[in-house]
């Protein structure tokens, strides 16, 4: 367990993986921390050094007051990528974590050499959703609203009461401080990278669980439209967070990906 001051928050990490490896830095979605990658890390550290952390508000990263802009995201991934210097790195999001990305690769091209950008998009969501969203987290908490959030998150046989890793994940996600939920809606609410993301030329491959109820196939395979040459792949039996519902699934497509287009390839 690590933590480092790093852009005025205190950012929790880790490093794992294999010394002299490429690096792989993975950034979550919203209402979970690093531990949702488990499953994917595992099939992946021995042939990479593996960058984990949990974004502001979110995990054992401190919470600073919301609002949050996605640029704040942004730049406290970039000032820990430099406390561990850090440049060339695939960058693999989850959702607002896949917007992280999008956004590093913009603004801070040289920390960036791939993208693999899960279930997510270059805008998610509507000013009204958003609005109804950070109302209702910041009036009645998230547990208030998690039912329709782990609906979209997981399929229906995902979410069995007996399935103890769905009683886990929703621990997760309800145990997210507001400030960081809600922080991070105002982030969502206010991010369009349509343009930005138009202009990205790097190797990219898009994700997405054929049950995505979040960031559905469809709006995903617009994204990978908009960076020239990005790849597109859809993960079955999966809602919006295949690394938790299909973690060799996921592996093996980042894994194939990351082969195909190293240096030596
Ligand atoms: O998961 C994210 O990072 C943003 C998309 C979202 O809101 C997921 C959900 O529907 O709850």
């Amino acid at each position: 367990m690590r933590f480092v001051r790093v852009n005025g928050v205190v950012i929790h990490h880790e490093v794992r993986g294999t010394v002299g490896k490429p690096v792989l830095v993975f950034s979550n979605s919203l209402g979970t921390d690093f531990r949702i990658w488990d499953g994917v890390v595992a099939r992946l550290e021995a042939d990479y050094r593996i960058v984990l952390y949990d974004k502001r508000g979110h995990g054992l990263s401190e919470a600073t007051p919301q609002p949050y802009a996605l640029a704040d995201h942004v730049d406290d991934l970039a000032a820990l990528l430099d406390h561990l210097d850090i440049t060339g790195a695939t960058i693999i999001g989850l959702s607002v974590g896949g917007m992280i990305a999008q956004g590093l690769a913009t603004w801070h091209p040289h920390r960036v050499s791939r993208l693999v950008l899960c279930d997510t998009a270059h805008k998610i969501g509507t000013d009204d959703l958003w609005n109804n969203r950070i109302e209702a987290v910041n009036t009645k908490g998230i547990a208030a609203i998690s039912d329709g959030i782990l609906e979209r998150w997981f399929t229906p046989a995902f979410r069995s009461p007996d399935n103890a890793d769905f009683i886990g994940y929703t621990a997760m996600l309800t145990r997210t401080t507001v400030d960081g939920y809600a922080g991070t809606g105002f982030a969502l609410r206010d991010a369009d990278l349509t343009e930005t993301t138009a202009t990205l030329k790097l190797p990219t491959l898009c994700i997405v669980g054929d049950h995505d109820g979040s960031t559905p196939p469809d709006l995903v395979r617009t994204l990978a439209g908009l960076i020239e040459g990005a790849r597109f792949e859809i993960v079955k039996d999966a809602g919006h967070l295949p690394c938790i519902e299909q973690p060799e699934k996921t592996a093996a497509l980042i894994a194939d990906f990351l082969r195909s287009t190293a240096p030596d390839a």
